[in-house]
């Protein structure tokens, strides 16, 4: 059984891959909540006020997801607990934060963390990350096309979103749960071309071969079931 997590910034195709994945493997998708999210479009029209509720929301549906996710040992989520204070440190270093709002939120995110550690199953068993470009990144975002994510809508968010950019290579880096594995998403179009969406699933299928979780002789097309 398996929990894969997913990360990459805004638009890098984690919920598309979600859907395909859990697809292919035979398990469940867990999807960030964007359109039923109350707070989002509050927090684009008024970062300064609503960075701290913003994260706190998220946080708490990435703890219900986590927790259910590891206790299912069956899933796949777009994006996890594990890359929200990266969204929170970049929002607070621009001054989206008190002093004693970044206080509650790392000990809240810290206690929350405690929690998993006493799980049975305490992580997942891969990350699989999805790195773009700044202007796959804009492309995306257009091609869906939320309103207040646009930069139509905020001239600042260029800024933004470059920035964003530039903190996904530490974190990655530094991410330590689970073995990991990074995903060109430039380069494969997993979305309008089959044959790139067939190099990625194989990407992660060896992935998961290689630290053990798919028998080395896995193959779709014999529909065995991800071994415990
Ligand atoms: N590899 C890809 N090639 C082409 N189009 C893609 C790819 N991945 C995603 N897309 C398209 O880009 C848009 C954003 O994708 P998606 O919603 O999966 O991103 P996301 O990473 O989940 O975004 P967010 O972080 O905002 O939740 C969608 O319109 C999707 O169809
Ligand atoms: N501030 C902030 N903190 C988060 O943890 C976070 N996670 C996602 N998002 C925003 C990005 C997309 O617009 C949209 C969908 O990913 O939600 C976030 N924004």
């Amino acid at each position: 059984m398996t929990v894969i997590v997913l990360s990459g910034p805004i638009g890098a195709g984690k919920s598309s891959l979600t859907s395909i994945l859990s697809d292919y493997l035979g398990t469940k998708p867990f999807y960030e909540s964007v359109d039923d999210n109350p707070v989002l479009p509050l927090f684009y029209a008024d970062p300064k006020k609503y960075a701290f509720l913003l994260q706190v929301y998220f946080l708490n549906t990435r703890f219900h997801s986590i927790k259910a996710a590891l206790s299912e040992d069956n899933n796949v989520l777009d994006r996890s607990i594990y890359e929200d204070a990266l969204f929170f440190q970049m929002n607070a270093d621009i001054g989206r934060a008190t002093k004693e709002e970044v206080d509650t939120y790392y000990e809240l995110l810290h206690n929350m963390m405690a929690e998993l550690e006493r799980m049975p199953k305490k992580n997942p068993d891969l990350l699989v990350h999805i790195n773009v470009s700044y202007d796959t990144m804009i492309r995306r975002i257009k091609k869906r096309g939320r309103p207040y994510e646009q930069l139509s809508y905020d001239a600042t968010l260029e800024d933004y979103y470059k920035r964003l950019l530039r903190y996904y290579k530490p974190w990655y880096e530094k991410y330590d749960y689970s073995p990991k594995m990074e995903i060109d998403g430039d380069k494969y179009d997993f979305m309008a071309s089959e044959e790139d969406r067939q190099i990625v699933l194989d990407q992660i299928v060896a992935k998961l071969k290689e630290v053990g979780k798919l028998p080395e002789d896995w193959d779709k097309s014999t529909d065995i079931q991800i071994e415990a």
